[in-house]
């Protein structure tokens, strides 16, 4: 499987997605900097977590006009698989390859902690190999963290079942305690909580193998 990883200046989780793919599914990784317009040969885009551009102006507004940013939703519109990591997530909404917006966390702190989260829907790629409901720990890492969205799009999203993960204990104060969304297709996820800090017991838990082993199942069953 062949992922890229998007650096922005700022991105300081790239290499830990980068150490996730390989560890856990000895993916092929190339780390693709933001002012290049195309992109390798590529089965997975990932928008890494970080603080690209500083967070000035709002959380991912810059990052999303970067260069590469063209070929990332171009890649997204034909199918190819994005997932995008807490300021990867924040990205992708100012890119508007998913709907909403991260706010500022309602407590206006920095929290950064274990999170459990519920897996909502598992038709996705990225959670088909996790149980229906099933609870996970995945760490939380943001200050941006809030999901909002109007009233009739929040319900649509709702109804589509495009809400793939919820807190239990709703750390940030999101709406309907959302931690991550798919597009409509299902081909692009964003998500707040960081799965990449949770593959390795030394690291302090392994819940988050099943996401990339996930991804690396799906890919593999394309190309058949
Ligand atoms: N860990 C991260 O990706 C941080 C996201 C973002 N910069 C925030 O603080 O909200």
């Amino acid at each position: 499987m062949k992922v890229s990883v998007i650096v922005f200046p700022g991105s300081n989780c790239d290499l830990d997605v980068k150490w996730a793919f390989e560890v856990c599914c000895n993916a092929d990784v190339s780390m693709v900097w933001h002012t290049e317009k195309s992109l390798p040969e590529s089965d997975v885009v990932v928008l890494p977590g970080g603080f690209s551009y500083g967070d000035y102006l709002r959380s991912g507004a810059m990052a999303a006009k970067s260069p590469i940013m063209g070929s990332v939703v171009e890649f997204a519109s034909s199918g190819g698989l994005v997932l995008g990591i807490c300021n990867g997530f924040q990205i992708l909404t100012e890119a508007h390859l998913l709907p909403g917006v991260l706010l500022p966390n309602v407590s206006t702190k920095f929290i950064c902690r274990p999170c459990k989260i519920r897996i909502e829907q598992i038709d996705t790629p990225f959670t088909f190999l996790y149980k229906q409901g099933e609870v996970v720990n995945f760490p939380i890492a943001h200050h941006e963290g809030l999901f909002y969205l109007d009233d009739t799009s929040l319900a649509k999203l709702e109804e589509s079942g495009c809400v793939t993960l919820r807190y239990l204990n709703n750390p940030n104060g999101s709406l309907n305690a959302i931690a991550g969304i798919t597009n409509a297709s299902k081909n692009v996820l964003g998500l707040m909580p960081h799965p990449e800090r949770v593959v390795h017991p030394l690291v302090g838990g392994q819940d988050g193998v099943r996401f990339f082993k996930g991804i690396n199942e799906w890919v593999k069953e394309i190309r058949r």
